[in-house]
């Protein structure tokens, strides 16, 4: 068994206003890779997260040869489930659904994942993933058939957070839901950010400059944006590596 270094959470550590561009296989079609490719490049994207909830075997390894054809960016698995880890990507996060109470999500495609992931060089990033209730229901809420935890329930998210830290996880990731009708409010992203020692990473519903800008000023090291980009790929026209300062919507 050969894991590589640490150096896709290193680079989280180092820089405090990382993005990572999530693409679902579920959602685009690869033809238009190349070109969506092309204008993260240009943007201020730092490394491209590969998932969805329900993708079906080879989908995400077919996706990820063609991604990495167009870019050097850290390309990071974010599975939904066991049959989406692939070789072909730098690394995984290892996502362990800590606001919900199924064990399958907990632990159980952990230990199904781990013959698969020895076979591997990926950089195994060990993650506290903490769905926060939005008003609707989630794909991920539905598949694992668990509760997020309500979003006045502050001390609740904090102490979540705070258990997987203490655990040993080396992220924890506060989600909204793809799609989400408002993200995380900046509010919960600063408490929760201030009783961490490890990185945060906020996603789910961000779709404007100045909500990205929001999150990474309450505390966010890494934002998670998709949904914004298959809707509306003009919106990496803002992104562009030299309009990174504007803050404007
Ligand atoms: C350990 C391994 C290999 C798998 C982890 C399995 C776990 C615990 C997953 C967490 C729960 C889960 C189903 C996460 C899905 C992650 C994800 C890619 C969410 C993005 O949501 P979308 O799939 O984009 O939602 P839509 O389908 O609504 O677009
Ligand atoms: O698609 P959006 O709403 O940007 O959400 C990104 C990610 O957090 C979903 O898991
Ligand atoms: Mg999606």
């Amino acid at each position: 068994m050969k894991y590589s270094t640490n150096e896709i959470l290193e680079s989280i550590k180092a820089d405090s206003k990382s993005l990572a561009v999530l693409i679902d296989p579920d959602k685009m079609e690869i033809e238009n890779i190349s070109s969506f490719m092309f204008k993260v490049n240009s943007s201020i994207a730092t490394h491209i997260f590969v998932g969805g909830s329900e993708v079906d075997e080879g989908v995400t390894e077919t996706f990820v040869v063609e991604i990495k054809k167009h870019t050097n960016l850290p390309v990071v698995l974010f599975p939904g489930d066991v049959i989406q880890i692939t070789d072909k990507a730098d690394g995984i996060l290892f996502l362990s659904l800590i606001s919900g109470r199924n064990p399958e999500y907990l632990i159980g495609k952990h230990v199904e994942a781990v013959s698969k992931i020895n076979e591997t060089t990926l950089e195994v990033l060990p993650t506290g993933y903490t769905l926060i209730e939005n008003g609707k229901q989630t794909s991920v809420e539905r598949i694992s058939q668990t509760q997020p935890i309500k979003r006045n329930k502050v001390q609740t998210i904090i102490d979540t957070a705070k258990a997987g830290e203490l655990l040993g996880m080396q992220l924890i990731y506060l989600e909204a839901g793809s799609g989400a009708t408002h993200p995380i409010e900046p509010e919960i992203i600063h408490k929760v950010k201030k009783e961490l020692k490890i990185p945060l990473i906020v996603g789910g519903g961000i779709r404007s400059i100045l909500e990205l800008e929001s999150a990474y000023k309450a505390g966010a090291d890494l934002v998670v944006i998709g949904t914004a980009f298959e809707e509306d790929e003009m919106f990496f026209d803002k992104l562009r590596k030299q309009s990174a300062k504007k803050t404007d919507d």
